[in-house]
């Protein structure tokens, strides 16, 4: 049974590896009972618990509004992120933390390595990069996980609008492709982790084995759920912020590091629509 605490813990990531580590001595909070910019408060409650781990689910993650909210975004992803990369340091405790797929540029043809070269094209993915970037100063038991497209049963993300939303048409873009994932995934994961830690921190990537355009996940949601909608693919849907045109992230170095056998897209959304409830 290992100490741990979660910041963000009420969020989509949060709730799942809350439920996937019950039975270890947990400490989660949401951004109300711990604002993770509030450096005093993070320094505060690790110094009293003296963590195992410490689990970051807490970030600001919607893209388009971090465009005109660049001050906030760098705040909540970087500034406060720096703090606890530190504070995990000073109290030994071991970070895991999560980025994105939205840190590459998306002119690659072939998956994203996690030493590939990074080019944000947004304000979200500048902001996570530069989060990224200060745990590594830090120099001590960081783990970061870049993930992507990330859904759930629960929370709020593109399976749950897909599969709630009135619309019985809709025109999703099929010129963006990556990997979506199951939070239920990354969290058996982290549990996975948590129990056999090899103890080789860095960068790697995570996500479901496979790839897909948002239209073509939008069609297996509507086959999957058997939602009827008719789901037209579009070239361009309008929004703040850029989003790279390609973005899958190659995780075998994740496969064979942690000795895991990663789910594939389709497994991933299978599980999902077991226990989803609408
Ligand atoms: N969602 C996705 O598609 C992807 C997510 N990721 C990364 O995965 C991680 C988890 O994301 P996900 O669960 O989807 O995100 P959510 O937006 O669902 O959850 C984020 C949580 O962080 C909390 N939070 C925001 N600001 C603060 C703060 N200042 N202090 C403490 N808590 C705060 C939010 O609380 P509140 O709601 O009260 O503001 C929310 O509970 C993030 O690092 C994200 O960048 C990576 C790739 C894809
Ligand atoms: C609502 C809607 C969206 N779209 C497009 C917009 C976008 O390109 C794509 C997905 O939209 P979303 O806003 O759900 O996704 P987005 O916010 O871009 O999701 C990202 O979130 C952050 C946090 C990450 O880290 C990324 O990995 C990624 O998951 O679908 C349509 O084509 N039609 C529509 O009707």
């Amino acid at each position: 049974m290992k100490k741990i605490i979660i910041t963000g813990a009420t969020g989509m990531l949060g709730t799942a590896i809350t439920n996937a580590l019950q039975g270890h001595d947990l400490y989660g909070y949401s951004s109300k009972e711990l604002d993770i910019t509030c450096s005093f408060k993070l320094d505060q409650i690790v110094k009293s618990i003296k963590p195992d781990y410490i689990i970051n689910c807490a970030a600001y993650t919607a893209v388009d509004l971090a465009e005109t909210d660049q001050e906030k975004a760098l705040k909540i992803n970087a500034l406060a992120v720096q703090k606890m990369a530190q504070v995990a340091n000073q109290y030994q405790a071991t970070l895991i933390h999560f980025s994105t797929d939205y840190v590459f540029n998306g002119t690659a043809t072939q998956p994203y390595l996690p030493l590939q070269e990074t080019d944000p094209i947004n304000v979200y993915g500048a902001s996570k990069l530069a989060g990224e970037k200060s745990i590594a100063q830090v120099n001590g038991r960081h783990y970061i996980f870049r993930i992507s497209w990330l859904y759930a049963p629960h929370g709020k993300n593109f399976f749950k609008w897909v599969a709630g939303t009135d619309m019985n048409e809709l025109k999703i873009v099929d010129s963006q492709t990556g990997s979506p994932t199951s939070a239920l995934d990354v969290s058996s994961f982290i549990k996975h982790l948590v129990k056999n830690d090899p103890e080789t921190y860095g960068v790697y990537h995570f996500t479901n084995q496979g790839a897909m355009t948002w239209f073509e996940f939008a069609i297996a949601i509507n086959k999957k759920l058997n939602l009827d909608k008719i789901i037209h693919p579009v070239a361009t849907f309008k929004t703040a912020a850029k989003r790279p045109t390609y973005s899958v992230m190659d995780g075998s170095d994740t496969i064979q590091v942690f000795n895991y056998q990663i789910p594939t897209v389709e497994e991933g959304l299978d599980e999902v629509v077991r226990i989803y409830n609408p």
